[in-house]
């Protein structure tokens, strides 16, 4: 199977780089970030390491939207989501019936814009327990451990058999395997997504509010309190919109105090990258989701209409603080 990555940013370039060099794959990267492409055509590759050791320059085709010719079997979107219609927009004439999309990126709105491209039937989700980081244009640091890292995935359209893509979800399933992704095919679409909305949304959010690292948010006396409560209320508002989650509250509450006091305590989430880049963070995609399933289903997400204000709260803080970042900043689109 030949693969395309669009946004060759630090997620993109693990997949994809991954691919290359332990799954063996042709792999192609499609990205609109000017200097990121114009530097890893000059230096021949993306420089890749894991938490900051084996720096190696990667070579990798890259290639602006409008240049690409290439007809992959899958591509694979990598993109902050607030990118993605301008990106998904400028990749339309790539897209073509037979080919299949893959995306794990965090938050929630990506696949139905997707679907807007490709059949449903042609669609891929997953969610990542691998992180990434941009030290700058063509030059991405993977952290968490490279025997640490974990993935789900799961067909967009499950309801409806599929033979065909049965075997490529094999097919993407034993690539990422031998790529070290650890992929684990699941049931339950939306069930696989808002746990790890759910898990972004206590410690992304609060953890980059505060610019603390995970392990540093657990030593906090209150973290497992705070952690219950945002749990809980996002149960709340799944249960009210019909969805079932993976695990269980407390299933879930474990997962989060574990992963942020065990297995990554140095850890910053990828929100934290933007927050200090003075980007704008996904925020409204992960905690305003949470809010949204609620309102429309009549029930109040106080905390996390909160959480979502606060971190625009914070968006606007760390402008004022750093001048010299004003070029990105950040209004905030949530609905209060
Ligand atoms: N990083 C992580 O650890 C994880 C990320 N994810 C999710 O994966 C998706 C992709 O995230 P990720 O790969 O981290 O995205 P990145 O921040 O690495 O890249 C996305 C885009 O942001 C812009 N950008 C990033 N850094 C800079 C910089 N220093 N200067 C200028 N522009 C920059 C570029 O686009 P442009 O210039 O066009 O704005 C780039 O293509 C998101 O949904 C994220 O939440 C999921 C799991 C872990
Ligand atoms: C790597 C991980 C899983 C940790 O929160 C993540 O999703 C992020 O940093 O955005």
């Amino acid at each position: 199977m030949k693969y395309a990555v669009i946004g060759a940013g630090g997620m993109g370039v693990q997949y994809g780089v991954l691919l290359q060099e332990f799954a063996g794959k042709d792999v192609d990267f499609i990205d609109t970030w000017q200097d990121n492409v114009e530097k890893i055509r000059e230096q021949g590759g993306v420089y890749v390491s894991q938490d900051e050791q084996d720096r190696h320059l990667a070579p990798i085709s890259i290639f602006y939207p409008e240049e690409y010719q290439g007809d992959p079997d899958v591509w694979i979107v990598f993109l902050k989501q607030m990118q993605l219609d301008d990106v998904l927009k400028r990749c339309a004439g790539l897209f073509r019936e037979h080919q299949y999309v893959f995306s794990a990126m965090n938050g929630y709105g990506h696949f139905e814009k997707l679907a807007a491209y490709f059949d449903k039937s042609h669609i891929f989700g997953g969610t990542a327990l691998i992180g990434a980081e941009v030290y700058g244009p063509g030059d991405m640091n993977f952290t968490g451990g490279a025997t640490a890292k974990a993935m789900n995935m799961c067909a967009y359209d499950e309801e409806h058999e599929d033979e065909a893509r049965a075997r490529v979800e094999q097919d993407i399933y034993e690539d990422f395997t031998k790529a070290t992704l650890n992929p684990t095919i699941v049931s339950n679409f939306m069930g696989m997504c808002m746990a790890k909305i759910v898990f972004n949304s206590v410690l992304n959010t609060l953890c980059t509010m505060y610019q603390i690292r995970f392990g540093e948010f657990m030593r906090h006396p209150g973290a497992r309190w705070m952690t219950e409560q945002l749990v809980d209320e996002a149960y709340t508002a799944a249960e009210k919109a019909g969805l079932t989650l993976l695990g269980t509250r407390e299933s879930e509450v474990e997962t989060i105090c574990h992963t942020a006091g065990v297995a990554h305590p140095l850890h910053y989430p990828s929100m934290y990258q933007d927050l200090t880049k003075g980007r704008p963070t996904e925020v409204d995609y992960i905690n305003g989701y949470i809010a949204s399933i609620g309102r429309e289903h009549g029930y109040e997400c106080r905390l996390h209409e909160f959480a979502t204000q606060e971190l625009h709260l914070a968006e606007l803080a760390f402008s004022i603080h750093h001048p010299e970042f004003s070029g990105h900043a950040h209004q905030g689109d949530a609905k209060a």
